[in-house]
């Protein structure tokens, strides 16, 4: 039995297998410096296992990702796959669902580093998650149904399935700055004033964390207008899905946000909260710093090596400090080059780390 720690990989399609292989040359100079041991075991996924083997979720890369510690996936879906009759996006609602990945965590930080970049005005610090229900809700809602004269959709959540995400979301808030915004649309949803009802239960557990609720409309508001003021977003499906591109912009980019969804027991994945970007795939220009924040966010959460994903962040910074950026973020660079530049200032700090160790 190897004790090497063993990551399944599922690059996905257009500009996945791209940002893929960024973040893995990344865990590998990493894991060189820190004796960190892993395997990697690639298998298909998306549009691409469409194209191999008919299926966006074959059983075999179902199996390989329940027998890994962790599971890294870039991103699925795009126009060729479209009117496919399984599409790929179907395959990640499944490894999803399958995985019991019910709780999903998307971070917007906007810090000294990259405050230059945000498109609005920042006074305060803004540092927040969005914890999202990830297995429920309207996108696995029956029935769903489309004919030539209507369409359906349900929206429906359990007791079971609002509690497990809650107690995910004040056991967060209370690591971070003790307080949990629910957003919904109670006023109009009975899902939204049922999932108030188990919220409020589940806040009486957690008199230290502060409790409220926004109505989704205006919270899409403040996340532009004060995003300070938000700690942990715990949301439903749908709205944590919409606005988390959102609060990925007001950092600067989409490209640049990680996210983890887990559950209860088994491994956790670890993927960018954006597409596969079609419009830019086979340019070489897409920003890889999502796919490397994942892969830190991985090693701090899956692996306990919270110094690895330390150093990953700092050669992060670095990028923005020096404007090696892809076009997203304003600059010109290539994805590779700004991947090297990340591989080289985790070099040098271990280098640096060796040398004050000496003396
Ligand atoms: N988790 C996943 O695999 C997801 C898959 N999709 C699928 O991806 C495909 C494309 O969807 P879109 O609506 O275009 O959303 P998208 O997130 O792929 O792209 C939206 C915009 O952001 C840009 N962008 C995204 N990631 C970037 C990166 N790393 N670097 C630079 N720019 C980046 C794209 O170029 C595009 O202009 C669709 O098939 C969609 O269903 C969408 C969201 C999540
Ligand atoms: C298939 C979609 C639900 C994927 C997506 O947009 C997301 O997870 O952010
Ligand atoms: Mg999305």
């Amino acid at each position: 039995m190897t004790n090497k720690k063993q990551i399944a990989v599922l690059a996905g399609d257009y500009i996945g297998p791209e940002i893929m292989s960024a973040g893995l040359k990344v865990l590998e100079a990493v894991s060189k410096n820190n004796q960190f041991d892993y395997e990697i075991n690639a298998v298909p996924f998306g549009g691409a296992a469409i194209d191999e083997t008919g299926d966006p979720l074959p059983d075999s890369t179902l199996e390989a990702c329940k027998n890994s510690d962790a599971v890294l996936l870039a991103a699925v879906g795009g126009p060729k796959w479209d009117h496919a009759v399984k599409r790929p996006e179907q395959g990640l609602l499944e490894i999803r669902k399958d995985l019991n990945l019910f709780a999903n965590i998307r971070p917007t930080v906007i810090s000294s580093a990259t405050k230059e970049y945000s498109p609005i005005k920042i006074t305060d610090p803004v540092d927040f998650v969005i914890v999202r229900e990830l297995t429920s809700g309207i996108y696995f809602g029956q029935p769903r149904e489309k004919t030539s004269t209507m369409a359906i959709d349900t929206m429906r959540y359990t007791a079971n399935e609002i509690e497990r995400v809650a107690k995910v979301a004040f056991e967060m808030a209370s690591h971070r700055r003790n307080h949990v915004t629910l957003v919904d649309k109670a006023n109009v949803l009975a899902t939204s004033k049922f999932w108030r009802e188990i919220t409020e239960g589940v806040a009486k557990n957690y008199p230290e964390v502060e409790y409220d609720t926004s109505y989704v409309d205006t919270a899409s508001m403040k996340i532009i207008s004060s995003p300070a003021q938000f700690d942990v977003i715990l949301t439903e499906n749908l709205f944590g899905d919409i606005l988390s591109d959102e609060a990925a912009q007001i950092t600067g980019s989409l490209g640049t946000i990680p996210s983890m969804s887990k559950g209860k027991t088994g491994p956790a994945l670890y993927e960018p909260i954006h597409g596969s970007a079609p419009d830019i795939a086979g340019k070489k220009i897409a920003d890889p710093i999502s796919m490397i924040k994942s892969v830190a966010m991985m090693l701090e959460n899956s692996f306990g090596r919270g110094d690895m994903a330390i150093q990953i962040n700092q050669a992060i910074d670095e990028v923005y400090k020096k404007g090696i950026l892809t076009p997203d973020l304003g600059g010109s660079s290539s994805t590779e080059e700004v991947t090297n530049l990340i591989i080289k200032s985790i070099q040098e700090s271990s280098e640096d780390y060796v040398t004050n160790n000496v003396r």
